[in-house]
């Protein structure tokens, strides 16, 4: 990934959101550069799921701007989305289908430069390539959707809860992979209950009461 560079900054200027008519966080403002990290803390219902939602371009910003590469986000939607990666809460298997053909599927609609074996090997479902995905644990399941983000490089990763359900292993992999991304240049913005040690972390705390 060609992540580092003086463009490959986020800025993040006066964003509002509102779910229904609530009003969930207003005047909200970061800027993030090439290997820099944000970590989402707050209660339950505070905003995290939704801010990270709105970063991916899947809730509407009730105000302010989003700029990526120099550029407001608004003037050009699909190259902002083609230069990130949005890993929610929900792991979209398609539970008849083996976890690879899951795998592959994903790969071929965002034009995967990585093998799907290699994305599963990594995350430690090499073995479970030929299950079908409704037998996947839910740690199993987690995983799967760190491979997503494995499938293609590219500099903003938006991680809703990445640790939820993984084992020791599963949190250090997926701590490692967050590293390697900073490492490359990339950016993550993350929501979590846990405390993961990622590096060159700024914390935004989400206030609120669920
Ligand atoms: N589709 C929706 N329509 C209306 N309100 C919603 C919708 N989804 C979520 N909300 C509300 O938005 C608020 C923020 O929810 P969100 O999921 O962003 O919080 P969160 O900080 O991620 O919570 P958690 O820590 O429980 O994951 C909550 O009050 C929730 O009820």
């Amino acid at each position: 990934m060609s992540g580092k560079g003086p463009d490959h900054t986020l800025i993040a200027s006066g964003i509002a959101c509102r779910r229904s008519e609530r009003l969930l966080f207003r005047e909200l403002n970061f800027t993030l550069s090439a290997g820099q990290a944000l970590m989402l803390r707050g209660p339950n219902g505070s905003g995290k799921s939704s801010l990270l939602r709105l970063l991916a371009g899947l809730l509407p910003m009730a105000e302010g701007t989003l700029t990526w590469r120099g550029r407001p986000v608004a003037e050009d939607r699909a190259a902002y989305r083609a230069d990130l990666a949005y890993l929610g809460h929900l792991d979209a298997l398609k539970p008849q289908l083996l976890v690879r053909e899951n795998l592959q599927f994903w790969a071929d609609l965002i034009g995967a430069t990585v093998p799907v074996e290699n994305a599963l090997a990594k995350v430690g479902l090499g073995p479970c390539a030929d299950f079908p995905a409704q037998h996947l644990s839910a740690g199993q399941r987690r995983r799967f959707g760190l491979a997503r983000l494995l499938l293609k490089p590219v500099p903003i990763w938006l991680l809703d809860e990445p640790s939820t359900a993984l084992d020791a292993h599963g949190q250090k992999l997926a701590l490692d992979l967050i590293a390697r991304h900073q490492a490359a240049g990339g950016i993550a913005i993350i929501s979590s209950h846990d405390d993961l040690a990622v590096g060159q972390v700024t914390t935004l705390q989400l206030g609120g009461a669920a």
